[in-house]
Formats: C-alpha cells, sequence, structure tokens
C-alpha cells in the first residue's frame, strides 16, 4: 500500500534532513548546564562517599545530550531544494496541483523561520511536519456515517454513483454487510438496468450477504427500481436501501440526465461516489465531475490495497470539497474500512 509515495516521502526527509544537520547547532543552555555541573562535581569530590559515581553519570548524560540536543533555524532557501523536490513527488505520486501546493505551504509554514529543537534524528522534524500538513488536508472534511445512519429518519436512502469497472457493486455488498454487523437491515436497488450482467452480479452478492434486493428487467427505469425498494423498505421496516447505479451510458450526457432523473424522483439522504484509488488524479476528475451534475455528499475509494500512490485519497476530498466516507482495501466482504485521516498518515510512515 501506497509504497511508490512512502519511498518519495522518505527521500524528502533524508534530503531536508541532511540540510537540518548542517544547520543545526549545540544547544547553547546545555553547554551552560555542564559547566555548571563540572563546577559543582569538583566541589563534591572532597566528598568520601559514592555520591561521585552518580555525578560522574550525571555528567556523561549531559555530554551525550550536547552531541544530541541541538537546534535550528531554518529559512526559505534552505528549504527551497527539497520543498522542490517534494513537490514533484507529490505530483508523481499522483496528488492535484492545488493540494500539493496546500501541502508544501503547511510544511514550509511550520518549519521556517521559528527555532526547532533537534535530536540526533533530523528526520522526525521533517516527518512531523509532513504528518501535521497531510491530517490538515485529509481531516478537511470528516462525516461520521455510523452517527449519520443512527439518527437519520428510517429508512435511509443512499444512491452509488460512479463508472463501471471501478468497485462499486462490490462495494455496496461490502456496505450491506457492514450495516448488517450493526444490526440494521439494508435492501439492495439494482438500479444499473443498462446492462443485465450488472442486474446478475447485484444479485449475487445479495445472496452471498443474505440481504433482500429489488430489481427489474434490463431496459427498466432505474428510477422506478429505487422507488419500489423505497416502497418495499417502508412496508417491510428495513432501515438503509443500497441503490446501485449505471456508469456507462452511451454518452456522459445521458448518463448525468439519468442520474439527476434518480436524484429528482428517489430524494436520496446521501449519493456516495465510489472509484479506485488506483485512478490516480482521473478518480479525482471523475468525482468533480460527478459533483457538478448530481451533486455527491462523499466518496468511496476502492482498491487502496493496490494503490501505489495514494494521490487520489490524499486529494478527492479536498478537490470536491466533500468527504472520504471508507476505503475498500480488498476483496472480501469486510474489507471497507472507515475512513479514518490518522490511519492513513500512518500508513504513509510505517
Ligand atoms: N483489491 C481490491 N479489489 C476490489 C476492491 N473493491 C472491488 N474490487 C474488485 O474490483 C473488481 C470490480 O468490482 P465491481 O464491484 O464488479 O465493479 P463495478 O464498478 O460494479 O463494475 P461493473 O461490474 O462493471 O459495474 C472486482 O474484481 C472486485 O473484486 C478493493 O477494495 N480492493
Amino acid at each position: 500500500m501506497f509504497n511508490k509515495l512512502k519511498d518519495k516521502l522518505k527521500g524528502f526527509k533524508s534530503s531536508l534532513g541532511n540540510k537540518i544537520d548542517e544547520k543545526a547547532v549545540p544547544l547553547e543552555h546545555e553547554e551552560e548546564l555542564l559547566k555548571e555541573d563540572t563546577s559543582q562535581h569538583t566541589i563534591d569530590k572532597s566528598r568520601p562517599d559514592s555520591s561521585g559515581t552518580k555525578k560522574s553519570a550525571g555528567i556523561t548524560q549531559k555530554a551525550k545530550a550536547l552531541v544530541f540536543e541541538r537546534e535550528v533555524i531554518l529559512d526559505e532557501n534552505d528549504l527551497e531544494d527539497p520543498l522542490w523536490e517534494l513537490e514533484i513527488a507529490l505530483l508523481e505520486s499522483d496528488i492535484a496541483m492545488s493540494v500539493s501546493e496546500a501541502i508544501i505551504d503547511s510544511v514550509k509554514q511550520e518549519l521556517v523561520g521559528t527555532r526547532k529543537r533537534i535530536g540526533k534524528n533530523t528526520d522526525e522534524l521533517v516527518e512531523q511536519a509532513l504528518r501535521n500538513a497531510l491530517l490538515k488536508i485529509m481531516s478537511a472534511n470528516i462525516f461520521d456515517f455510523d452517527e449519520f445512519i443512527e439518527n437519520a429518519d428510517k429508512p435511509v436512502n443512499i444512491v452509488f454513483v460512479g463508472i463501471n469497472g471501478t468497485g462499486k457493486t462490490t462495494t455496496i455488498a461490502k456496505m450491506a454487510n457492514y450495516l448488517k454487523k450493526r444490526g440494521y437491515t439494508p435492501v439492495l436497488a439494482a438500479g444499473d438496468t443498462f446492462r443485465a450482467g450488472a442486474i446478475d452480479q447485484l444479485d449475487i452478492h445479495s445472496k452471498k450477504v443474505e440481504v433482500k434486493i429489488i430489481k427489474h428487467k434490463e431496459g427498466g427505469d432505474p428510477a422506478a427500481v429505487i422507488y419500489d425498494a423505497l416502497e418495499y423498505a417502508k412496508a417491510n421496516k428495513a432501515d438503509v436501501i443500497l441503490s446501485d447505479t449505471a456508469g456507462r451510458l452511451h454518452t456522459n450526457v445521458n448518463l448525468m440526465s439519468q442520474l439527476k432523473k434518480i436524484c429528482r424522483i428517489s430524494s436520496p439522504d446521501l449519493v456516495i461516489f465510489v472509484d479506485e484509488a488506483v485512478a490516480g488524479n482521473d478518480a479525482v476528475e471523475r468525482a468533480s465531475q460527478f459533483n457538478e451534475a448530481v451533486p455527491i455528499d462523499g466518496s468511496i475509494l476502492t482498491k487502496i490495497d493496490a494503490d501505489a500512490k495514494g494521490g487520489a485519497a490524499i486529494s478527492i476530498a479536498y478537490i470536491t470539497n466533500k468527504p472520504i466516507l471508507f476505503l475498500g482495501i480488498g476483496q472480501g466482504y469486510d474489507d471497507l474500512k472507515k475512513f479514518d485521516p490518522e490511519w492513513f498518515v500512518n500508513k504513509l510512515f510505517e
């Protein structure tokens, strides 16, 4: 997971770390402390007890501190080359330009001008600045899905949008499994009536996860399928409707106008955009397009387990201004992880 980006971040840490090593100076007050301690030790020496041993140990500690405790003040020039390298690394990892710039600004703000105390390992200072910058970006739009479902009037109507082949159908099944495990009754609506294969595929998932599915024939009106699922849910006290939609019509215009119609007729409580993290910038671009047309309430990124770059996950919430709700982290029904920015950032520095 994220191997390429991880390597690039390591490269930045060591290149800026080297710069910090060049500029770092020993902490002044440590030198003073050492002087003080040495003079006390001279007086203590006259005492014939074991305290001398303790004092020498104290001095050794301070001497070590003198070697390892340093401080540094960085200016913009010190950061110029490493930050340029970082910007290229972020762009190569499919992180959108505006997001890269926000990350760079945040790292710069944290490191430039202020007196920083550092130990032997200069990488830690850089890592902390990077972690903070990434956390800030990724925590911008947080949404608690569990809380939302708990508090919403039932049945909750959730419509999934996104292009075919990215894991939308599997994600709907994973979500049904997730909700069932939390004591809710989900119903699936086979709203991708454009292809018979899509209806069959959702049908197979519904059997495996053991949830009710509402389906019509290929070519039917998807809004009618979702409407029927809503009626079924009301009559049978089901809690959540999870509706599939087509991801490939003859034209983009057709697809978007169909989604608009679905949303107009079924008034979803949540519209969730699904795409694969491995698509990088393309996924972020598609999220923006769907968001303009429908709009979306949040995203789920699949195939995070196979994603070397991390760019889509880092950019998507920032660019759409809508939260990431879940990440798909494998092909099993349990491989749906509620989005947690700290978990994500930790993965980048493992
Ligand atoms: N590694 C991995 N594979 C996933 C994940 N989510 C889905 N997949 C796989 O991606 C493939 C496509 O998933 P589907 O759910 O069929 O995709 P879809 O968007 O519904 O596509 P259509 O069937 O064309 O409508 C399947 O082989 C899934 O098992 C994930 O989080 N990780």
